[in-house]
Formats: structure tokens, sequence, C-alpha cells
């Protein structure tokens, strides 16, 4: 997948100089007996990349859901494009693009065939500054399957209908992107090509938000990290600063004299300059690292599952500030 080439952000209203695309309050989700979402609150701005963390079953794709307009809501307040997805019209609709955890329709169509269909849908949509939809050549080329543009959905490999999956949600350049797990299966070479892709899209003020597992894309893709767990948005802020609020301790790590050493410390660069101070030459091996956003989740979602951190006080530990 080549960097993208689409413009969005000023689509068929509502105006967006207030620049808030997402405004969750005190979002709750019931099925049945069970409350899965209890007080989810956060906001995205125009051209944010949001990652969506949290254990499995945590209620991501329950979140997402709604914000598609795909599910209703329990309770809570649900702003996104300026209107409410539970009363989002063909209009609104036509401004979001989808990316689901999986589909398997459409086996029997190619792929160029099905995303000139699907694109045709956008036409009426397509502004001045917006054209829609995204020319489907390109679009194929910018999602990396140009070779099997001319092959039947039900003949791609896993990892190139993950592909076909990302050029249907943008095939209407929408101005915001919701992807669930859209590297799940993804070789690393697709996977860094679909981070350009993604990055391409921010540059050009679409607003992305995605939910993965893996942590190393969380820091690398987004803006802003959200970690969903208890029901609660627990954490919320760029992936350094997470870290950085987890654990104010940096790990130094050193050999001498053919042993190894470990020292947890605040002041790493106090700490190795005495260490040289009193060592010297003798001193190998020296590695200092900071918490990674990998600890900080772990650390938060252990703390969590076992209580020992209730969920409201860890919002208050974690997101406050972080907006
Ligand atoms: N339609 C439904 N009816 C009843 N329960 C549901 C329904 N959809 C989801 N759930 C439950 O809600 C909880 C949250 O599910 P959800 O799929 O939103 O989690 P998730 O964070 O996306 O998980 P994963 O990381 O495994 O994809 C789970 O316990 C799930 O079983």
């Amino acid at each position: 997948m080549a960097p993208a080439h689409a413009v969005s952000g000023a689509g068929n209203g509502p105006p967006p100089e207030s620049g808030t695309v997402i405004d969750v309050r005190g979002l709750r989700m019931r099925y049945r007996s069970q409350e899965v979402l209890k007080g989810v609150d956060f906001t995205a701005r125009r051209g944010e990349v949001l990652v969506l963390l949290g254990p499995n079953g945590a209620g991501k794709t329950t979140t997402i859901e709604v914000l598609e307009g795909f599910r209703m809501r329990s309770d809570g307040d649900v702003t996104v494009l300026g209107a409410d997805p539970a009363r989002g019209d063909e209009r609104w609709r036509a401004r979001l693009g989808v990316v689901l955890q999986s589909w398997r329709d459409h086996g029997k169509w190619r792929v160029r065939e099905l995303l000139a269909h699907l694109g045709s849908y956008y036409v009426p949509y397509s502004t001045a500054l917006v054209r829609r939809p995204w020319d489907v050549d390109e679009l194929i080329a910018a999602v990396g399957l140009s070779e099997q543009a001319d092959k039947r959905v039900g003949t791609l490999s896993g990892g190139q209908r993950r592909r076909l999956d990302v050029a249907v949600g943008i095939v209407g350049r929408p101005e915001l992107l919701f992807l669930d797990e859209p590297t799940a299966g993804l070789d690393p070479e697709a996977r860094n090509e679909f981070h350009g892709l993604v990055r391409g899209l921010a540059d050009e003020n679409t607003t992305v938000l995605l939910t993965t597992h893996d942590l190393a894309e969380a820091e690398k893709l987004a803006d802003r990290i959200l970690i969903l767990a208890g029901g609660r948005i627990v954490a919320d802020g760029p992936a350094e600063e997470l870290s950085r609020r987890a654990s104010a301790e940096a790990t130094v790590r050193w050999t001498r004299d053919g042993r190894s050493f470990e020292q947890a410390t605040a002041e790493p660069t106090r700490f190795v300059r005495r260490l040289f101070e009193e060592h010297g030459e003798a001193i190998g091996g020296l590695e200092v690292r900071r918490a990674s956003l990998e600890d900080t989740y772990l650390t938060m979602v252990r703390e969590l599952e076992t209580g020992s951190v209730p969920g409201e006080r860890a919002a208050h530990v974690f997101g406050e500030g972080a907006r």
C-alpha cells in the first residue's frame, strides 16, 4: 500500500470549525444482565489517529459499533460528525468509513468490480473539495492489490482479503474511518504499508479510530491511545505520556566482571554517572530502559483485573491531563 492521496475533511457538513469529530459522554451498554460499558468518555479531533486498546471482551467493538450507528446504546451522549449516530441519515453515513473485524460476502465478485460498485454509492456525495468515490485503480494500488484486481474475492488470501476490507472502508473517502483490528492476519510488509496508508489519511485530515491487540502498532500509529478496561476509558494520552506516568522509574542494566546487574531508578542519568565514576572501564553492556507501552498496558490491565486499582481511580491516575 502506498501513502494515501485521500482528501477529506470538507464533506457535506456540518462545518469542521469545531474540530471535534467524536464526542462520547457517559456511554453505557448493557447486554441483558451484562454491563459492558459503564460510562465511557472520550473525544476525537479532526485528523487524529486514536487507537483503542483493551483486553478481549472489554467492549471495543461494541463502542465502535455504537459510534457507527450499528448498535443502540443503553445510555449516554454520543455525537459523531455533528450527529447522534442513532439518528444518522444516509448523507451522514456517507462521511464514515467502516472496516469491520471480518465479513465474508461478495465471494463471487471481482476486486475491481466490487470496489467500483460500492464506490458508485458515494457519487451523490462528491463535492468540489472531496471527489467521491476514490478512483478505483488508484485505490487498488494504494492497498497493494493491483495484481489481484481481476480476481474473485473468494480466491484471495486472508491478508489480501484484509487489504480489500480496508479498500472497502475508504472507497468513499471518509472523513472518519473506523477500523476494527485492521491488521489481523497481515504480513509485516503489508502491516507496514497499512501504517503508511493510515498516516497518509490522517495527514489529509481524516480522523481514524482503530482497535488492535498489537501494542507496537498502537505506539507507532496513535496520536492518542485509549485503554478500555472495566467498562471505562482508564487511560487517554500519547503513548510516551502514558508510559511516563505509569512508571517514573527507568531500569538500568549493566555487566561488570562477567556478572549482570539491574537497578530501577527515577534518576537514570545521575545513576549512570555514579556507576562510571565508581567502576569506569569495568562497566559493559549498559542499557537504560523506560517503561514501554506494553509494560504500562499490562500493569494497568492486571491491576484492574485483580482489583488493586479501582477503575475510577485508574482513570484519574492515568487519564488526567492527557486530553
Ligand atoms: N450481541 C451481543 N449480545 C450479547 N453480548 C454481546 C454481544 N456483543 C458483544 N457481547 C459481549 O460484550 C462484551 C464485549 O464484547 P466486544 O466484542 O465489544 O469486546 P472487544 O473488546 O471488541 O473484544 P475483542 O478484543 O475480543 O474483539 C463481551 O463479553 C461479549 O461477549
